[in-house]
Protein backbone atom coordinates (compact mmCIF):
# COMPACT_ATOMS: atom_id res chain seq x y z
CA UNK A 1 0.00 0.00 0.00
CA UNK A 2 1.20 3.22 -0.77
CA UNK A 3 0.72 4.85 3.05
CA UNK A 4 2.73 2.62 4.24
CA UNK A 5 5.66 3.00 1.78
CA UNK A 6 5.51 6.65 2.26
CA UNK A 7 5.54 6.68 6.25
CA UNK A 8 8.63 3.66 5.78
CA UNK A 9 10.20 5.91 3.83
CA UNK A 10 9.82 9.41 5.59
CA UNK A 11 12.07 10.15 8.62
CA UNK A 12 11.08 11.28 11.68
CA UNK A 13 13.54 14.12 13.45
CA UNK A 14 12.98 15.17 16.99
CA UNK A 15 13.24 18.40 18.10
CA UNK A 16 13.40 20.07 14.72
CA UNK A 17 13.16 22.72 14.52
CA UNK A 18 12.29 23.18 18.20
CA UNK A 19 12.11 21.42 21.19
CA UNK A 20 9.33 18.84 21.26
CA UNK A 21 8.41 18.80 17.40
CA UNK A 22 8.99 15.81 15.72
CA UNK A 23 9.79 17.05 12.18
CA UNK A 24 8.68 14.28 9.53
CA UNK A 25 11.32 14.80 6.89
CA UNK A 26 10.60 14.07 3.58
CA UNK A 27 13.94 13.82 2.09
CA UNK A 28 14.41 10.50 1.85
CA UNK A 29 11.18 9.53 -0.23
CA UNK A 30 12.57 12.40 -3.23
CA UNK A 31 15.74 9.83 -3.52
CA UNK A 32 13.36 7.35 -4.93
CA UNK A 33 12.36 8.28 -8.37
CA UNK A 34 9.61 5.82 -8.93
CA UNK A 35 8.05 6.28 -5.48
CA UNK A 36 7.83 9.88 -6.73
CA UNK A 37 6.09 9.35 -9.44
CA UNK A 38 3.64 7.18 -7.53
CA UNK A 39 3.22 9.83 -5.25
CA UNK A 40 2.40 12.31 -8.10
CA UNK A 41 -0.21 10.03 -9.83
CA UNK A 42 -1.80 9.35 -6.64
CA UNK A 43 -2.48 12.80 -5.79
CA UNK A 44 -3.55 12.97 -9.03
CA UNK A 45 -6.23 10.26 -8.93
CA UNK A 46 -7.57 11.48 -5.44
CA UNK A 47 -8.82 15.22 -7.40
CA UNK A 48 -10.62 13.23 -10.25
CA UNK A 49 -14.07 14.73 -10.14
CA UNK A 50 -12.75 18.66 -8.94
CA UNK A 51 -12.60 21.33 -11.58
CA UNK A 52 -9.17 22.88 -11.11
CA UNK A 53 -7.88 25.35 -12.85
CA UNK A 54 -4.71 26.82 -11.13
CA UNK A 55 -2.16 24.31 -8.97
CA UNK A 56 -1.05 26.87 -6.27
CA UNK A 57 2.22 25.82 -4.24
CA UNK A 58 3.74 26.56 -0.73
CA UNK A 59 7.33 27.30 -0.60
CA UNK A 60 9.40 25.49 -0.34
CA UNK A 61 8.15 21.61 -0.18
CA UNK A 62 5.30 22.69 -1.51
CA UNK A 63 6.76 23.27 -4.66
CA UNK A 64 8.11 19.79 -5.30
CA UNK A 65 5.22 17.57 -5.55
CA UNK A 66 3.09 21.06 -6.54
CA UNK A 67 4.34 21.57 -9.98
CA UNK A 68 4.36 17.78 -10.57
CA UNK A 69 1.02 17.82 -10.36
CA UNK A 70 0.24 20.82 -12.05
CA UNK A 71 2.00 19.02 -15.15
CA UNK A 72 0.06 15.88 -14.59
CA UNK A 73 -3.41 18.04 -14.38
CA UNK A 74 -2.24 20.20 -17.28
CA UNK A 75 -2.91 23.74 -15.41
CA UNK A 76 -0.70 26.21 -14.64
CA UNK A 77 1.37 26.33 -11.27
CA UNK A 78 1.66 29.03 -9.28
CA UNK A 79 4.29 29.90 -6.46
CA UNK A 80 3.10 31.30 -2.83
CA UNK A 81 6.32 32.20 -1.45
CA UNK A 82 7.69 33.53 1.80
CA UNK A 83 8.12 37.22 2.12
CA UNK A 84 10.60 39.22 0.18
CA UNK A 85 10.93 36.32 -2.67
CA UNK A 86 9.11 37.39 -5.31
CA UNK A 87 9.85 39.85 -7.79
CA UNK A 88 6.87 41.66 -9.17
CA UNK A 89 4.22 43.52 -7.45
CA UNK A 90 2.69 41.19 -4.33
CA UNK A 91 -0.60 40.51 -1.81
CA UNK A 92 0.87 39.19 1.87
CA UNK A 93 -0.83 37.39 4.55
CA UNK A 94 1.06 36.44 8.10
CA UNK A 95 0.57 33.40 9.80
CA UNK A 96 1.60 30.92 12.63
CA UNK A 97 2.58 27.65 12.07
CA UNK A 98 3.17 24.45 14.16
CA UNK A 99 6.95 26.20 14.90
CA UNK A 100 6.72 29.69 14.42
CA UNK A 101 5.23 32.41 11.97
CA UNK A 102 6.21 33.60 8.86
CA UNK A 103 4.70 35.67 5.99
CA UNK A 104 3.43 34.61 2.43
CA UNK A 105 3.23 36.37 -0.84
CA UNK A 106 1.68 35.70 -4.11
CA UNK A 107 1.68 38.10 -7.09
CA UNK A 108 -1.03 40.39 -7.20
CA UNK A 109 -1.63 38.72 -11.07
CA UNK A 110 -1.23 35.44 -9.88
CA UNK A 111 -4.78 34.38 -10.25
CA UNK A 112 -7.65 36.24 -12.45
CA UNK A 113 -11.07 36.23 -10.55
CA UNK A 114 -12.90 33.31 -10.67
CA UNK A 115 -10.75 30.83 -11.14
CA UNK A 116 -10.37 27.29 -9.30
CA UNK A 117 -7.48 26.83 -7.09
CA UNK A 118 -5.91 23.77 -5.66
CA UNK A 119 -3.50 24.21 -2.44
CA UNK A 120 -0.57 22.04 -2.41
CA UNK A 121 1.71 21.46 0.47
CA UNK A 122 3.86 18.77 1.74
CA UNK A 123 2.49 18.80 4.88
CA UNK A 124 -0.86 19.79 6.74
CA UNK A 125 0.05 20.43 10.82
CA UNK A 126 -2.33 23.32 12.10
CA UNK A 127 -3.05 24.82 8.76
CA UNK A 128 -2.05 28.08 9.68
CA UNK A 129 -0.05 27.90 6.34
CA UNK A 130 -2.60 26.94 4.58
CA UNK A 131 -5.03 29.50 6.08
CA UNK A 132 -3.39 32.12 4.52
CA UNK A 133 -2.61 30.84 1.34
CA UNK A 134 -6.42 30.90 0.85
CA UNK A 135 -6.83 34.37 2.00
CA UNK A 136 -4.48 35.53 -0.35
CA UNK A 137 -6.45 33.37 -3.35
CA UNK A 138 -9.71 34.84 -2.00
CA UNK A 139 -8.30 38.49 -1.90
CA UNK A 140 -7.86 38.06 -5.54
CA UNK A 141 -11.56 36.99 -6.05
CA UNK A 142 -10.65 33.38 -6.95
CA UNK A 143 -11.82 30.51 -5.30
CA UNK A 144 -9.80 27.33 -3.14
CA UNK A 145 -11.62 23.98 -4.48
CA UNK A 146 -9.68 21.73 -2.60
CA UNK A 147 -6.25 21.18 -0.33
CA UNK A 148 -3.73 18.56 -1.25
CA UNK A 149 -0.73 16.97 0.86
CA UNK A 150 1.38 14.29 1.24
CA UNK A 151 1.04 14.60 4.45
CA UNK A 152 -1.98 15.34 7.74
CA UNK A 153 -1.20 15.70 11.23
CA UNK A 154 -4.50 14.80 11.86
CA UNK A 155 -4.13 15.03 15.96
CA UNK A 156 -3.17 18.72 14.87
CA UNK A 157 -6.91 19.52 13.79
CA UNK A 158 -5.82 21.27 10.82
CA UNK A 159 -8.41 20.42 8.83
CA UNK A 160 -11.42 21.92 10.45
CA UNK A 161 -9.60 25.28 10.01
CA UNK A 162 -9.84 24.63 6.23
CA UNK A 163 -12.85 24.09 5.95
CA UNK A 164 -14.07 27.30 5.86
CA UNK A 165 -12.64 27.58 2.66
CA UNK A 166 -13.49 24.14 1.21
CA UNK A 167 -14.68 21.06 2.44
CA UNK A 168 -12.32 18.75 -0.13
CA UNK A 169 -9.03 18.07 1.80
CA UNK A 170 -7.10 15.14 0.20
CA UNK A 171 -3.92 13.63 1.61
CA UNK A 172 -1.63 10.94 1.26
CA UNK A 173 -0.46 10.05 4.51
CA UNK A 174 -2.27 10.79 7.97
CA UNK A 175 -1.25 10.30 11.78
O1 LIG B 1 0.07 23.62 9.09
P1 LIG B 1 1.17 24.50 9.63
O2 LIG B 1 1.26 24.46 11.13
O3 LIG B 1 1.06 25.90 9.12
O4 LIG B 1 2.56 23.89 9.13
C1 LIG B 1 2.77 23.35 7.85
C2 LIG B 1 3.84 24.09 7.09
O5 LIG B 1 5.11 23.97 7.74
C3 LIG B 1 6.09 23.54 6.81
O6 LIG B 1 6.68 24.59 6.12
P2 LIG B 1 7.85 25.54 6.66
O7 LIG B 1 7.24 26.86 7.04
O8 LIG B 1 8.66 24.83 7.70
O9 LIG B 1 8.70 25.85 5.36
P3 LIG B 1 9.52 24.97 4.29
O10 LIG B 1 8.52 24.22 3.44
O11 LIG B 1 10.21 26.02 3.51
O12 LIG B 1 10.44 24.03 5.02
C4 LIG B 1 5.30 22.70 5.84
O13 LIG B 1 5.98 22.55 4.60
C5 LIG B 1 4.02 23.48 5.71
O14 LIG B 1 4.12 24.53 4.75
N1 LIG C 1 6.12 18.19 12.28
C1 LIG C 1 6.41 18.74 11.10
N2 LIG C 1 7.25 18.13 10.23
C2 LIG C 1 7.55 18.70 9.03
N3 LIG C 1 7.05 19.87 8.63
C3 LIG C 1 6.21 20.50 9.47
N4 LIG C 1 5.55 21.68 9.34
C4 LIG C 1 4.85 21.87 10.48
N5 LIG C 1 5.02 20.87 11.33
C5 LIG C 1 5.86 19.99 10.73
Amino acid sequence: MLETRIKQTLRDVADFPKPGIIFKDITPVLKDAALCAEITKALADQLKGVKIDVVAGIESRGFLFGLALAQVLDVPFVPIRKAGKLPYKTIQQSYDLEYGSATLEVHEDAFTAGQNVLIHDDLLATGGTVVAASKLVNQLQANVVAYSFLISLDFLNGKDRLNLFSPNTFSLVSY
